[in-house]
């Protein structure tokens, strides 16, 4: 039978979301990650065979493990692909299908998961789009060769045409939504009812306003940090 298992992706807790730190202290960034992966750990949860956390960070391994998910710790120094690749490697002795989903899309829903399993059926590859060209869920064969970083997406579909592969483009808002700026975050309080994250950046007093300026949103602090 066709196995699918998810991998997670996370950086160390120490880099967790730099592009945050004009609105967020260190730990809250930390804290944010955690709630972040709560959400798409919860979303995953039941829907795939197995799920399973990569990163370098045993902070971040030990977190997941008591959320009673599997961790995968990458060997020597590597970047993202690098890190993605040694657990296709390692995994697709037991799964046909990796589905990839960073760790800071706290939009996603069980829906999306389910729709793209289903794609899964008809199409080889499946590839959700972020925000600024890059991919938000991955679902492809053991054999695929992941091109995360600079417009992956358009990469992601040119690497399953080079191999002959069907995709299919997985077109969602919410999906869409990762964490990296500060209007982002604004994204969050706005979308995301019933979120972990949503409820931590409430806790930690991020408010959100209209803007008519260079940015939509316009996110700020209650208390000084
Ligand atoms: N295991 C692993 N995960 C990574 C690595 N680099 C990034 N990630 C994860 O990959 C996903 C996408 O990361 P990005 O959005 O590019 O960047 P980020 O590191 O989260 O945030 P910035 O520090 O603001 O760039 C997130 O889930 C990260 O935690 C890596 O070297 N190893
Ligand atoms: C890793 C990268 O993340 P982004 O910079 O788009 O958040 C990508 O999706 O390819």
């Amino acid at each position: 039978m066709e196995k699918t298992f998810a991998v997670i992706p996370v950086s160390k807790f120490t880099d967790a979301k730099t592009r945050l730190s004009p609105k967020l202290t260190p730990l809250e960034r930390e804290n944010l990650l955690k709630s972040m992966l709560k959400d798409v750990i919860g979303v995953l949860s039941g829907l795939v065979d197995n799920i399973i956390v990569i990163s370098s960070d045993d902070d971040v391994l030990n977190f997941v493990k008591k959320l009673g998910v599997e961790t995968f710790k990458e060997k020597g120094v590597t970047d993202l692909n690098g890190a993605l690749t040694q657990a296709i490697q390692h995994y697709s002795n037991f799964c046909s299908n990796i589905f990839i989903v960073p760790s800071d899309v706290p939009l996603i829903k069980k829906n999306h998961v389910k729709d793209i399993l289903n794609r899964s059926q008809e199409f080889d590859v499946v590839i959700a789009p972020s925000k600024g060209g890059g991919t938000n869920a991955l679902l492809c064969p053991t054999s695929f060769c992941v091109k995360f970083g600079d417009y992956s997406f358009f990469e992601h579909i040119d690497e399953a045409k080079l191999r002959g592969l069907s995709h299919s483009i997985y077109d969602s808002f919410y999906l869409s939504m990762d964490v990296n700026t500060a209007e982002d975050l604004g994204e969050i309080m706005l979308h995301g009812k019933g979120t972990e994250a949503k409820d931590y950046l409430k806790k930690v007093q991020l408010k959100v306003k209209s803007n008519h300026g260079s940015e939509r949103l316009d996110v700020s602090r209650e208390a000084t940090i």
